[in-house]
């Protein structure tokens, strides 16, 4: 078997996926190490299952791209054996009772920790004698939340993981990833159209826009780039002058978010605040001067 490469988990070079004239990915390049939580951001259509899709093998591509040192089109099955990948809970068989789950997931992964599983569970409501068509949404949550904290994989993926779950679930869900998951010998891939909800336990993020990488950033470096200024009356001009990326009106007063100027001539401006990631996406994306 190929050497598994330790350091990094994703280099991508060129990585581009065509459907007929349209590109879904288009030159992408990444270099993702291990002991990473990264956040793939972007809209609806964007392309992030499709780079979910290339680096777990499941759909061709053009460029190059190697997953723990293996080509995922060609070295699957090898990459499997460090890979986990859930889509949502919906994919979970109904007609299964809970034990039944976890022997079928032993069956088929090869680093599956049962004994883990079924201690994680019983610190849980989960029965293991009912079906899992019989589960409240909850104990669906936490029947997933055993099986991928169960597997010792080098990268997890995640695409949409809590889609259709109420707040406290997702949130639970998060914080048990980070808190009895998460170590400095794994990496976590995530997509989610929730925002909020993941980035406090995001390391770095991704956005995609059209295909298209537009921005790949540890989450502190970041968060510190970015300030939205409520600018005092009478100074708008002085604003307009610093080239704001965005502008807006908030309670009578124009707002403006700055990228790479100082917080303390900002602050000469008005009021200044940090921006959230979900803010930050959408001045990124409609903005000028990314
Ligand atoms: N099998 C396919 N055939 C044709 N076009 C496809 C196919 N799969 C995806 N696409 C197109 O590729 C682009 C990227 O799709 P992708 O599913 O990766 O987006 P996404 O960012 O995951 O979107 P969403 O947030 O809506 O799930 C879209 O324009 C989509 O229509």
């Amino acid at each position: 078997m190929t050497e598994i490469n330790a350091e990094t988990v994703v280099e991508a070079r060129g990585l581009t996926k065509k459907y007929g004239t349209q590109y879904a990915l288009r030159n992408v390049d990444i270099s993702m190490p291990l002991g990473r939580i990264v956040g793939v951001i972007g809209s609806n259509g964007a392309g992030k299952t499709t780079l979910l899709n290339a680096i777990l093998g499941l759909s061709s591509y053009e460029g190059s791209l190697k997953v723990l040192g293996l080509d995922p089109s060609t070295g699957r099955d090898a990459l499997m054996q460090d890979v986990c990948f859930i889509a949502d809970v919906a994919t979970l068989p109904k007609w299964m009772k809970v034990r039944e789950v976890l022997e079928f997931v032993k069956n088929v992964h090869p680093k599956f920790n049962h004994a883990k599983a079924l201690d994680y569970l019983g610190r849980t409501t989960v029965p293991l004698d009912k079906k899992v068509k019989d589960l409240s949404k909850g104990m669906t949550v936490q029947l997933h939340l055993a099986i991928v904290m169960s597997i010792d994989a080098k990268l997890l993926v995640l695409d949409e993981p809590t889609l259709g779950l109420d707040v406290i679930f997702r949130k639970q869900f998060y914080r048990s990833l980070l808190e009895e998951y998460f170590d400095d010998d794994r990496t976590i891939i995530i997509t989610t159209h929730q925002v909020e909800e993941i980035e406090h336990i995001l390391t770095d993020v991704i956005f995609i826009k059209n295909g298209e990488l537009v921005l790949y950033e540890n989450m502190d470096d970041l968060t510190q780039k970015y300030v939205e200024v409520m600018v005092e009356k009478g100074k708008e001009a002085e604003a307009e002058a610093l080239k704001p990326i965005t502008k807006g009106v908030s309670f009578g007063k124009t707002t403006c978010i700055y990228k790479n100027i100082d917080r303390e001539i900002l602050a000469k401006l008005g009021e200044t605040r940090r921006l959230g990631l979900a803010d930050i996406f959408v001045a990124t994306m409609t903005g000028e001067g990314q």
